[in-house]
């Protein structure tokens, strides 16, 4: 049986504090702020994956009120929730995603950003799609003010 999934997440520009985007850390004047590493890219991914199994969302299996997940590498996250899909007896049959950020540009990451998604999740890197589109300088996004990010993703049921 096949299931989708779909997630979304979004965080908001500071300064001192890395940008880590699937699990690549990308130079630049501003970071993303969050109780966890903020990773905006693999918290829509670990999203859409519980979200296909109906196992709820990451700020049930990982609230930000515990300091278990402070500054916590969301890699880690990732590779829970992908254990926790397999524990339920799925797997998983692709994942796309959208990052949606005004700058900088990530396109050179991009590679080893599915490199990373793929080894936490186990799962061969052509199964993963990262892409990423500016907000033609409108809203939040435009202004540079915050970003998010969008994945949806196939999971179905192991044959016995
Ligand atoms: C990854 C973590 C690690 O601690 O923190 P961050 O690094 O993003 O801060 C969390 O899992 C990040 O969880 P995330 O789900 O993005 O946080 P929030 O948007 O604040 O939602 C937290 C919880 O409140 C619930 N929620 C949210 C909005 C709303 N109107 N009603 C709700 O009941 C959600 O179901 C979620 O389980």
């Amino acid at each position: 049986m096949m299931r989708a999934g779909i997630g979304i997440d979004v965080h908001q520009f500071v300064d001192n504090r890395k940008l880590i985007v699937g699990g690549v850390e990308i130079p630049h004047h501003k970071g993303l702020k969050g109780h966890s590493d903020a990773d905006v890219l693999l918290h829509a991914i670990s999203d859409a994956l519980l979200g296909a199994a109906a196992l709820g969302d990451i700020g049930k299996h990982f609230p930000d009120t515990s300091p278990e997940f402070k500054d916590i590498d969301s890699q880690i996250l990732l590779r829970h929730v992908g254990k926790l899909i397999d524990t339920e007896g799925y797997r998983i049959v692709n994942i796309d995603s959208m990052l949606l950020m005004e700058r900088p540009k990530i396109a050179p990451y991009i590679t080893d950003m599915r490199r990373n998604i793929a080894a936490c999740l186990d799962i061969d890197t052509s199964l993963v799609s990262v892409k990423a589109t500016t907000n033609e300088k409108l809203g939040y996004i435009g202004r540079e003010e915050g970003a998010a990010a969008h994945a949806i993703c196939m999971i179905e049921t192991r044959e016995c």
